[in-house]
């Protein structure tokens, strides 16, 4: 018998009064995949998530955990599932220990030696017995995940995992997903950052508007992409656009802040960076403005970047 998926999630739609939060969404995850659903905020990746582990019900479609249904087999669809619904919260004034301790307990208790493993896993081994108050964001968030492998789950869901981490929260986090991929676990994370998924899931859907705007792999994500963009500034911008009108293979147009921005293939913008050298203009800045992954998400979600984050 082939094995079940671990998500087959069909034509799931939610309603909040008259939004459609979820509107006839289809979501599969194989076992042992790492799934991203994308989204800018209220996309409705959280109410979907939700409607996995049960807390609220779906109006239209069927939702299948490693084969079970909560209307066939109530709270036994979660054997095997764990993961938290926006922030993981802890006692401040308790460890990181006996926070994992406490939870261990309300929940049946963990195999002998599981509390140790899964504070390995999650780097937190030599923080464990200091309180979980004085942790960093990350450190929480990794003490999160911690607790959700204590039951040994199959399935890991994590809404939005990276959500408020700095850079290095964020690598820590990758980091993470990566190893517990790597040893079997089925992972569905959901995230508003291309750049946090790009590198670590097999599958992606993206959602807008309560709806799949893309779904496939990485890989026809990145067929899609537009060619990568350029911020330039140089000693004369003016006749940096006028050198612009011999490159027919690229654009170039001014940027509200002054600068110009520069679209083209790879190697088409750097020919046009050298006429822009052979002319005398000195550079005074090159710089990516999104890779183009991140932009082709803007483009599928009518999301409106924010400059500052993407410079
Ligand atoms: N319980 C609720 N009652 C009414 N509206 C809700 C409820 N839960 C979510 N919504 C609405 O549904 C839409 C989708 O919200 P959801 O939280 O699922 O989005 P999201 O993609 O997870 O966004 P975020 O990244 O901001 O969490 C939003 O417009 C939100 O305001």
């Amino acid at each position: 018998m082939t094995e079940p998926l671990a998500v087959d999630a069909v034509g799931v739609t939610k309603a909040f009064g008259s939004l459609r939060a979820v509107d006839d969404i289809t979501v599969r995850v194989a076992p042992g995949e790492v799934y991203g659903v994308l989204g800018p905020n209220g996309a409705g990746k959280t109410t979907f998530l939700r409607m996995l582990f049960g807390l609220i019900r779906p109006d239209a479609g069927t939702i299948r955990v490693f084969g079970r249904t909560w209307e066939e087999d109530g709270a036994a669809v979660l054997d095997g599932v764990a993961g938290f619904i926006e922030s993981p919260k802890f006692y401040p004034y308790l460890t990181g220990r006996a926070n994992l301790e406490g939870l261990a307990l309300l929940d049946g208790g963990a195999r002998p030696g599981r509390l140790e493993e899964v504070l390995a896993i999650v780097d937190l081994a030599d923080r464990a017995d200091d309180k979980v108050g004085g942790y960093s964001y990350g450190m929480r968030q990794r003490l999160g995940v911690a607790a959700s492998l204590l039951r040994d789950p199959r399935l890991l869901i994590l809404d939005e995992p990276a959500n408020g981490l700095d850079p290095a929260g964020i690598r820590d986090m990758r980091a993470l997903v990566k190893r517990l991929a790597g040893s079997g676990l089925t992972v569905l994370l959901s995230s508003h950052h291309m750049d946090e998924v790009e590198e670590i899931c097999d599958n992606v859907t993206i959602m807008r508007r309560g709806s799949v705007a893309f779904h496939g792999t990485i890989a026809d994500l990145r067929a899609m992409a537009p060619d990568p963009g350029h911020l330039l500034a140089t000693t004369d911008d003016a006749r940096a656009l006028a050198l612009a009108a011999d490159r027919p293979g690229i654009e170039v147009e001014r940027d509200p802040e002054a600068a110009l921005v520069v679209t083209g293939p790879q190697h088409e913008v750097s020919a046009y960076v050298a006429d822009l050298v052979r002319a005398g203009l000195d550079l005074r800045a090159f710089t990516p403005t999104r890779t183009p992954l991140e932009a082709l998400f803007f483009m599928l979600t009518d999301a409106t970047p924010d400059l500052e984050e993407v410079r």
